[in-house]
């Protein structure tokens, strides 16, 4: 686009970014603090005798409110108040939670077990709404300033950055809390107050694009497509679409089997194949700290000179160029390898820290998955592989006892974790209006929080039933709770298919690359 035809702020691909880096603190610090306390299952249950029906407890009553409409009237204050309002009172929503589970975390409430238990859960219900909410109003934001440019790719970054806050957060929490868990919570929630000021920054270009626009149809008599207020009656026009309510129920199934496997993930790697979960010495931190920062800074400089490089347009036209960039990648990224073997070594070795490579490994994937569907479409197809690499995964994760193929099994977890949902977000702009879709995404989150609920739970709770007897600390036999999971799988494919079918009746391009609608 020529600088004449730059109309708005939205124009500039550079303005594009910067907002989605601004507004993805928020997804990053409310996935941080969804998943950190998956590293501390252990020493919540050494240091806080809280049993594995407990930690369930916690995570399944996260989503209660969301699971009675929290989300759906989340979704009416955003169609009402708009991005800005909603954001600032959702995202305070999700620090008010974080501050009152770091507070019982510490003993604030009382030190007695009960009170400890039910106010992290006060917490956590609140943070819950907020978190929920928050990832609402991050899609709609997405689509305001992305629609018609690279949309797929963008809600893919976002969603890297909030998969980045969960494997940071699982990774990092022991270390964090140097062998205690409340100064792991209380980190975790300083992050999501940290993230609303970079949403507050966000904001005041959000007012100035909603004037430019303003200015624009005043000017051209151009009508936009008005936002409506929500009406129960979408709800049931959304959920009489048959290539929405397959959709939505994918949402369930496929979420079901991941988000809660995630939250028990280290300790099953611990409990199951003998990984570790000790805390370095000091010297040893200072030893791979220094080495891990000194590889990164020079990987990461690497990196946004390719970044800047890419963004400068024509660039990717000439196919020598092409080539020397993408061999360039790949020698820095061995040179990174070689540097950072001692620590992967070490990493690989560590339940908590083997466990952050699923949505890690998301990390790379999901963008390059989220460019496929804008460039090449397969969206249904997509969900379809995505489904099979869950069942291999969690077969793998339960019924095997090799640790390789344990390995094979995340890895195939974490290109299933990132095929999905670049595939499942965009799809649902293409079945849904855009001034439907806060309610299409608030209707697919209850849902999905309906499905986590019972497995967050179900899963601690199975897993204290079929080791009944075995004292804490004795290794636990993960075998049927995660067998479980390998019937999400199965529902999902068959739901995906459903979804295909469905859509070569409506018509929605579901195939279809994004970037041609
Ligand atoms: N419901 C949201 C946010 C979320 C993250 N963990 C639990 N709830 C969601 O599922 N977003 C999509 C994603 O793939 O993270």
């Amino acid at each position: 686009m020529t600088e004449t035809l730059k109309r708005t702020l939205r124009d500039s691909s550079a303005m594009r970014w910067a907002m989605l880096i601004l507004l993805s603190g928020l997804t990053f610090s409310t996935y941080w603090f969804q998943d950190f306390f998956s590293g501390l299952k252990g020493l919540m249950g050494s240091e806080m005798g809280f049993s594995s029906e407990e930690f369930g407890r916690i995570l399944a009553l996260t989503t209660i409110a969301n699971m009675f409409g929290m989300i759906i009237i989340g979704g009416i204050m955003l169609d009402k108040w708009g991005i800005r309002v909603a954001g600032i009172v959702f995202g305070g929503i999700a620090v008010l939670g974080g501050a009152i589970s770091a507070l019982a975390a510490s003993g604030f409430f009382g030190s007695d077990h009960g009170s400890m238990l039910n106010m992290i859960i006060v917490g956590r219900i609140l943070f819950g709404s907020g978190l929920e909410v928050v990832c609402v109003v991050a899609t709609r934001t997405i689509v305001k300033w992305f629609k018609g440019y690279d949309l797929a790719l963008a809600m893919a970054i976002n969603m890297g950055f909030g998969r980045l806050g969960s494997a940071m957060g699982t990774a990092l929490s022991l270390d964090i809390g140097g062998g205690h868990v409340s100064p792991a919570v209380t980190f975790a929630a300083t992050l999501i107050g940290l993230a609303l000021i970079m949403f507050l920054i966000y904001t005041v270009f959000d007012i100035k694009l909603d004037k430019q626009e303003k200015a624009i149809s005043d000017k051209s008599g151009e009508v936009c497509d008005p936002e409506e207020d929500f009406k129960f009656s979408d709800l049931i026009t959304l959920i009489k679409n048959k290539s929405f309510l397959y959709i939505a129920l994918l949402c369930v199934t496929f979420y079901a089997a991941i988000f809660p496997f995630m939250q028990y993930a280290p300790d099953l790697l611990i409990n199951k194949f003998g990984f570790t979960q000790n805390l370095p010495q000091a010297g040893e931190v200072i030893l791979w700290g220094s080495k891990a920062i000194g590889a990164s800074s020079i990987y990461l400089i690497f990196f946004l000179f390719a970044i800047l490089f890419a963004v400068v347009p024509n660039n990717f036209e000439n196919k020598k160029t092409r080539f020397l960039f993408k061999s360039g990648a790949l020698i820095a990224f061995c040179f990174y390898l070689f540097v950072m073997k001692d620590i992967l070594a070490i990493w690989l070795d560590n339940g908590a820290k083997t466990a952050s490579l699923i949505p890690l490994g998301t990390i790379i994937f999901t963008p390059i998955f989220g460019n496929y569907v804008d460039k090449k479409g397969k969206a249904a197809s997509l969900m379809i592989l995505g489904s099979l690499l869950l069942i291999f995964a969690h077969i793998s994760l339960s019924i095997l006892d090799n640790v390789y193929i344990a390995y094979f099994g995340l890895l195939s977890l974490g290109v299933a974790f990132s095929l999905v949902p670049a595939a499942m977000w965009p799809s649902v702009a293409k079945i849904v209006a855009e001034n439907r879709l806060g309610t299409a995404y608030a209707t697919m989150f209850t849902l999905q929080n309906w499905g986590l609920f019972l497995f967050f739970w179900g899963i601690g709770a199975l897993l204290d039933f079929v080791n009944q007897g075995i004292p804490e600390g004795q290794p636990k036999d993960y075998t049927i709770p995660i067998l479980v999971l390998v019937g999400c799988g199965f529902i999902s494919i068959f739901l995906s298919f459903l979804l295909k079918k469905a859509d070569r009746k409506q018509n929605y391009g579901l195939e279809l690359p994004s970037n041609s609608n």
